[in-house]
């Protein structure tokens, strides 16, 4: 964990070295992965059949690609009903927050007399990618899945690896819960390929979103342009601006929380007071002897993790929108006047009592977020995701008149003849027929 503070010479080097830390793509796998896809290309569910064997240790046929409804049924069947009503009230929660942001067409005639439009239309396939074994998470696939029904995708198709033929009924359970019943037992960068390109067994999609590992993010990489895809996740950050009038091991919890995703991941604490800097790190250290996950979130916490000494909350904010983090608590007294200074994060979480693991799980937002400061450009994933727009203009001879002779004009500055004779055509036959 690094110590910075403000008042120091060599804050702003200390500082870049913080920027730089965050995790970059792993390019090792470029060629295998291209590889992967090829074959899939050429041989379709044959090759996804001989690498599921050969990677997840699953022999499998054209026909057990896609799991059954009644294996859906009976491994979600396995799930407590606690668990079940958790995940329900969860998928409610991000269901009607993600309704809420369903935008509006545009349809109007403007002084000219021209009607122009834009329509949102959903996408008609989408593939949602599920990592295997223990790296999966339900509440990413209500996630993921939710904003796609409700943008009203009409096809969303699931992977999900299942190594050594063991399924995960939690995942089954959310994806039962989303609405997915399209589900294939096939994971890496063989169901990227399968998603992308289709085979005899899994038609193709349009867009391919979920997190996975390298050969998943670098499958999603080169499949991009045929299909979109959403952002390539980084490992999981936390900026935490807190006062000294927080509890230390509540703020010490909400580091770790973000430090036991994965020992890349990146947890900051940015306070103005030196003597509450001193008691989270110490309470940090206390809560790492007992934490299950402790090995991962003290190797993050170690080679990640730092405590940003400053003058003020103005440095605060200033800090924070530098540092655009996927997440962001304030944990202040007046919490809503400084989240709204905040113009870099991908979601902000207000007040001491609003931890990030709310947004994890139950707040209704998108727990899918910008990382490697991409929040200064980018959103988390939202219905917008899965929605396209396609304009439209109307004109009859009124409008043409307005507008056409500048259409022309710029035409011919460009060097267009077409394009300036199809406007300039119409106006000479306006003229002639005096309409
Ligand atoms: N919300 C989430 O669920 C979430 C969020 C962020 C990150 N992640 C990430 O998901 C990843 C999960 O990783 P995972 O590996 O457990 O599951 P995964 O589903 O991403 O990958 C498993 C697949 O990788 C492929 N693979 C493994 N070794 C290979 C090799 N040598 N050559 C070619 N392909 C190979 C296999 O096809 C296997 O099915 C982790 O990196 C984790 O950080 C998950
Ligand atoms: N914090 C993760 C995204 O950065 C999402 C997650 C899923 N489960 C728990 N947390
Ligand atoms: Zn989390």
């Amino acid at each position: 964990m690094k110590r910075l503070s403000t008042a120091e010479a060599a804050f702003e080097a200390d500082f870049a070295a913080l920027l730089a830390a965050r995790g970059g793509i792993e390019t090792s796998v470029t060629e295998p992965v291209r590889a992967i896809i090829a074959e899939i290309r050429a041989r379709g569910d044959t090759a996804l059949i001989d690498y599921t064997a050969r990677f997840d240790r699953l022999a499998l046929t054209a026909e057990t690609l896609r799991i059954a409804p009644e294996e859906i049924e009976a491994e979600a069947a396995k799930v407590p009903p606690e668990l079940l009503d958790a995940l329900r009230l969860a998928a409610t929660r991000i269901e009607s927050f993600h309704r809420a942001q369903m935008p509006q067409d545009l349809h109007y005639t403007d002084d000219a007399g021209l009607t122009l439009g834009l329509r949102w239309t959903a996408l008609d396939a989408v593939g949602l990618y599920v990592p295997g074994g223990k790296a999966a998470y339900p509440s990413s696939v209500l996630m993921n899945a939710l904003p796609a029904r409700v943008a009203g995708v009409g096809r969303i198709a699931m992977c999900v690896p299942c190594p050594d033929g063991v399924l995960n009924p939690l995942v089954l359970a959310a994806a039962k819960i989303s609405g997915v019943t399209e589900i294939y037992r096939v994971g890496g960068a063989q169901a990227v390929a399968a998603l992308a390109y289709g085979t005899t067994t899994i038609p193709p999609v349009d867009r391919i979103v979920g997190p996975g590992n390298a050969y998943v993010a670098e499958a999603k990489r080169q499949v991009f342009g045929h299909v979109g895809i959403d952002s390539i996740a980084g490992p999981s950050e936390v900026v935490i601006v807190a006062d000294g009038r927080n509890e230390p091991r509540l703020v010490a919890l909400d580091l770790l929380a973000q430090a036991e995703h994965d020992e890349l991941a990146q947890a900051v604490l940015i306070t103005p007071d030196a003597s509450f800097a001193g008691q989270v790190v110490a309470a940090v250290a206390r809560e790492l002897e007992t934490l299950p996950r402790a090995a991962i979130a003290g190797r993050s916490w170690a080679d990640h993790g730092a405590v940003i000494l400053v003058r003020d909350l103005d440095e605060a904010a200033t800090l924070a929108n530098r540092l655009a983090s996927e997440h962001l608590e304030v944990l202040l007294d007046n919490a809503e006047a400084f989240a709204a200074r905040i113009r870099h994060a991908g979601a902000i979480f207000i007040g001491r009592w609003c931890p990030e693991a709310v947004g994890d799980y139950v707040g209704g937002p998108n727990h899918v977020l910008p990382t490697s400061r991409t929040a200064r450009f980018a959103s988390g994933l939202s219905v917008f995701d899965f929605l396209k727009r396609t304009t439209s203009i109307a004109t009859g001879p009124d409008g043409l008149r307005r507008v056409g002779p500048a259409g022309v004009a710029l035409a011919e500055a460009e060097g267009l003849n077409a394009h300036a004779m199809s406007i300039a055509a119409r106006l000479a036959l306006l003229n002639e027929r005096s309409v």
